[in-house]
């Protein structure tokens, strides 16, 4: 990092009693987040990462006098960041060095810097024997990050009746094809331009609710019971075109009410978590849907309940699990 040691003395601020000195600084771009997909086959890869890019050598100028000639923007950081994804990150450490090497080599005065990424891992949606994709490979453009959901469990009892409501959340998953977004009413406001191509991606928070006659019965398999949904939610995720997260939630619902009687109804919160095409025309660059902005918030939030026409009571177990509607 630099230090400096010039003063305010000869600036506006001179004539204060005390005198300033410039010590250690950096600046950059803080969190990029960037989503890489690699579509040259039918087979998709994605790069997730998130990249901090922050610059040292001498920016005393800009401190003290506001003269930002030395200013690298942080805005061209994150452009670079994105530029430079168009050619695949390859390693986060690969990637990093690359973007060293470049602000140091095009600025003479950036003399170093501190670059950092977290890297989000996806593993491909498992699909089963009989389907178009492989059970061994996994899916081809349906993805599920790594280890990141958490199960959770509700029970109730009131008199005889047993009530349980079983989940699970940060279910993150994202399909790179397959999803379109049209058909919407416009007015003043609307500025969405229609897509039959984009990403689609959400943590799923779901919660299913058994029949109590079931959980009487003594034969409901809880743990198998959750692994199964989990892999139907998935499957249901993975499974044709979306024409919206709605309609992908009544299909993920759907097959879990189709596989399992024991199940009366299930919902759902889902963040649609959006994803922008990043435009790299203005650096010379193509970008056919490989480059976005996985952006954070706002985001758009979708939730339902999907039941069987004819339920039990559920006897407000409902009450107190927040973030369903
Ligand atoms: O799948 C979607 N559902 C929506 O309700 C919606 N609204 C929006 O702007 N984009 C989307 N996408």
């Amino acid at each position: 990092m630099t230090e400096n040691t010039i003063t305010l003395e000869n600036t506006a601020a001179a004539g204060r009693a005390t005198n300033v000195v410039l010590g250690k600084n950096q600046y950059g771009k803080a969190e990029v987040r960037v989503v890489k997909v690699t579509r040259d086959t039918d087979r998709h890869e994605i790069e997730d990462l998130s990249v901090t890019s922050q610059l040292r050598g001498d920016f005393t100028a800009a401190h003290v006098d506001g003269d930002n000639g030395r200013v690298v923007p942080t805005d061209t950081q994150k452009n670079t960041v994105y530029g430079f994804a168009r050619e695949g990150v390859g390693s986060p450490e690969q990637f990093l060095i690359r973007l060293a090497d470049h602000f140091t080599g095009e600025f003479d005065w950036v003399t170093g810097g501190r670059w950092e990424a977290e890297q989000y891992a996806w593993e491909r949606i498992a699909t089963r024997a009989g389907t178009a994709h492989s059970a061994a490979e996994g899916h081809d453009h349906s993805f599920v990050r790594k280890g990141q959901e958490v199960r959770n469990a509700v029970v109730v009892k009131d008199g005889d009746t047993v009530q349980v409501i079983s989940g699970l959340n940060g279910l993150t998953v994202l399909k790179s094809t397959q999803s379109g977004f049209v058909g919407y009413p416009k007015d003043r406001f609307t500025t969405l331009e229609e897509t039959t191509e984009r990403i689609l991606a959400t943590d799923v928070s779901a919660r299913w609710r058994y029949s109590p006659a079931a959980v009487a019965s003594g034969s409901v398999d809880f743990n198998r019971s959750y692994d199964d949904v989990r892999a139907l939610l998935l499957e249901g995720f993975t499974e044709g075109y979306s024409y919206a997260l709605q309609q992908t939630l009544f299909q993920m619902a759907q097959k879990v009410l189709d596989a399992h009687p024991e199940i009366e109804e299930v919902r759902f919160s889902t963040p649609n978590k959006h994803h922008f095409l990043v435009d790299l025309a203005p650096f010379g660059l193509d970008n056919p849907n490989e480059v976005f902005y996985a952006a954070d918030r706002p985001y758009g939030l979708i939730e339902a309940s999907f039941q069987r026409e004819s339920i039990s009571p559920d006897g407000n177990a409902w009450d107190g699990i927040t973030g369903f509607c």
